[in-house]
């Protein structure tokens, strides 16, 4: 079985506005809304791609209700804990520049943590564990990390999130993290801009805990850094319509085709050509877009000296 984990969900409210005007009234040009949070999308690209998994987290209030029933509209398993007031409203706000306002989590109390340890304590050896996004403010930021303890030997956990969830997590030894290079730069209080940075500073994610690690760089390719190799993998051209989702895209995409192979580089592209698929697209990615794009991605080991800055 694959789980995901999604402590605080949100519903992306997608707003177009190309001319936005600050104290003024403004009206939109084109609006979403959607179902979000990163265990959530997981969930919704893996069945895309042919994997069943279960959505667990935290649920909420009336935005709580529209997860919910959007999520099983898409015909998702989901296995959410109800908890007391409303789920946050993250805004991504698109013009020529994507600005986010990602909204307040509900409070959620240890009664509901405890039933989340409770629905975990099922897991067996050769389940997957995909534990994505933020922690909400009223759990301990540590949560992931006592989850990666408390799961049986045999269940690989994989995990995206940032801050000081991301270095707490790292003792964990989880088997995979997927920072961005945001993410990567400030666990370090650095900016990654290049591949150099991006390898420097993945090797030292994987000494701090993490199995193995891929480094997202948005259009400038991607790093994943195992026990036995460090490859970079070039991302497809093309047109850029909603980010929104691409990162849990590239976790979705890499899990999906580890499964079926068991290959890390296999997996890893894969995992990209899931991201831009679904930043080509204004939703998430479809098999067949993923399949396409993924011929357009050569994933190579790293080279030192050569010329993938
Ligand atoms: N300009 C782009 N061109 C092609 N693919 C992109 C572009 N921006 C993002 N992607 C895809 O989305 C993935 C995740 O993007 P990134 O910004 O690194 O992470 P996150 O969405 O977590 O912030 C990338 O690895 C890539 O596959
Ligand atoms: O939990 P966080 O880190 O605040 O992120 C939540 C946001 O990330 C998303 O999952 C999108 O993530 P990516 O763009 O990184 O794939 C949104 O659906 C959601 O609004």
């Amino acid at each position: 079985m694959i789980y995901t984990i999604t402590l605080n969900p949100s519903v992306d409210y997608i707003v177009q506005l190309d001319n936005l005007k600050t104290g003024l009234v403004n009206t939109v040009d084109q609006e979403t809304k959607i179902a979000g949070g990163k265990g959530v999308n997981v969930t919704r690209v893996l069945k895309r791609l042919g994997h069943q998994s279960t959505a667990l987290g935290f649920v909420g209030g009336f935005t709580g209700q529209f997860i919910e029933k959007s999520l099983n509209d898409e015909e998702l398993s989901t296995k959410f804990i109800h908890v007391e007031g409303d789920t946050r409203i993250n805004i991504k706000l698109k013009n020529s520049e994507e600005t986010e306002i990602n909204g307040l989590s509900p409070s959620i109390s240890e009664d509901y943590v405890d039933k989340l340890f409770e629905q975990l304590s099922q897991t067996v050896p050769g389940d997957l564990v995909v534990m994505a996004g933020s922690v909400p403010a009223s759990i301990n930021q540590s949560i992931y990390s006592r989850i990666l303890h408390s799961l049986p030997d045999g269940v690989q956990a994989i995990v995206d999130t940032k801050g000081k969830a991301l270095e707490e997590t790292l003792k964990a030894k989880p088997f995979l993290v997927k920072p961005n290079h945001h993410e990567l730069g400030d666990l370090f209080g650095v900016t990654v801009t290049t591949v150099d940075d991006a390898v420097k500073y993945g090797k030292k994610v994987q000494a701090m805990g993490a199995e193995n690690v891929i480094v997202s760089m948005a259009g400038n390719g991607a790093v994943l850094i195992t026990q036995e190799d460090i490859l970079f993998g070039n991302v497809p051209v093309g047109h850029v319509k909603n980010s929104v989702g691409a990162g849990d895209s590239v976790v979705a995409g890499f899990l999906s085709t580890y499964i079926e192979t068991g290959d890390l580089k296999e997996a890893f592209q894969s995992g990209i050509a899931a991201g831009s698929a679904s930043a080509f697209s204004s939703g998430f990615c479809t098999e067949e877009e993923v399949q396409t794009l993924r011929k357009k991605i050569s994933v190579k080991p790293y080279d030192n000296g050569g010329g993938q800055r």
